[in-house]
């Protein structure tokens, strides 16, 4: 089965009919993944059949949670190569998204994709979570926060809820066993005004890989001394 069938198919059977122009999208994106990842590290996957379900498919997943319909404005925290908020651009157009990555390099290869696909109402910052979320423009102007890969789910949070509007989501997209994490990270979602509302776990499709997905509401503002500076989420997690 050639690579992109692989993509068309899973997409289907997680309810996604993808169109002839996405699909032209996403060959384009991955082109340009597989070319950029030989200068610059992207990304460990580059088989095709494993770009298409560990990049492209899982990163439609959160789109069955339903929070995602109509004109939202999404923010990916730690994107890398734009997973999952490029994936989701290119088959909700509507959405307004910003990737946000520390490392500069990827935010180049970001650009590259959105001018490449002539995506519009994306930007891609180059930037600390911890710090954007300091400034009044990116505080608590988000529907959703979503991040795959980054950190471990209570210095996530700290990066995460604070750009969340009330009444907004924080969707962390992690492995099978989450238990672990969520009891360690209560304190930490507690504190930023987050609740826990769902937990989904997903069986990609044309695998037997198993994701979850945790859905956290905010239902507060988040106190203005966090995120705290000097690397402190990560090396003193709330
Ligand atoms: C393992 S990669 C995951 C990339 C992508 N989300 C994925 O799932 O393929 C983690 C990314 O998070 C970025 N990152 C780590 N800490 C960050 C922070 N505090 N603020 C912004 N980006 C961060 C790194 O530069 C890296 O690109």
């Amino acid at each position: 089965m050639s690579s992109i069938e692989t993509l068309i198919e899973g997409s289907k059977s997680l309810g996604f009919e993808l169109k002839e122009e996405e699909i032209n999208k996403f060959i384009e994106y991955k082109k340009l993944l597989k070319e950029w990842n030989e200068k610059i590290n992207i990304t460990s996957i580059t088989d095709d059949i494993e770009i298409d379900i560990k990049h492209f498919i899982d990163s439609l997943t959160p789109l069955l949670t339903g929070l995602f319909n109509g004109k939202k404005k999404i923010i990916d925290i730690g994107t890398g190569g734009g997973f999952p908020g490029v994936p989701l651009k290119i088959i909700r157009n509507e959405l307004d998204i910003t990737l946000l990555d520390s490392l500069n390099k990827r935010i180049t290869f970001l650009n590259e994709v959105i001018s490449s696909l002539g995506l519009k109402e994306i930007e891609a910052i180059h930037k600390r979570a911890e710090e954007l979320s300091r400034k009044e423009e990116y505080r608590e102007q988000y529907d959703i926060c979503i991040s795959r890969a980054v950190a471990s789910l209570n210095t996530l949070s700290e990066y995460c809820i604070p750009f969340v509007k009330k009444g907004g989501y924080f969707i962390s997209m992690k492995g099978p066993d989450v238990e672990g994490e969520l009891k360690e990270s209560e304190n930490a979602i507690k504190i930023l005004g987050g609740k826990v509302r769902d937990k989904k776990i997903i069986t990609l499709p044309m695998s037997e890989i198993n994701h979850s997905l945790i859905i956290i509401e905010k239902v507060k503002e988040t106190p203005t001394k966090y995120p705290r500076a000097g690397g402190k989420p990560k090396k003193n997690p709330l």
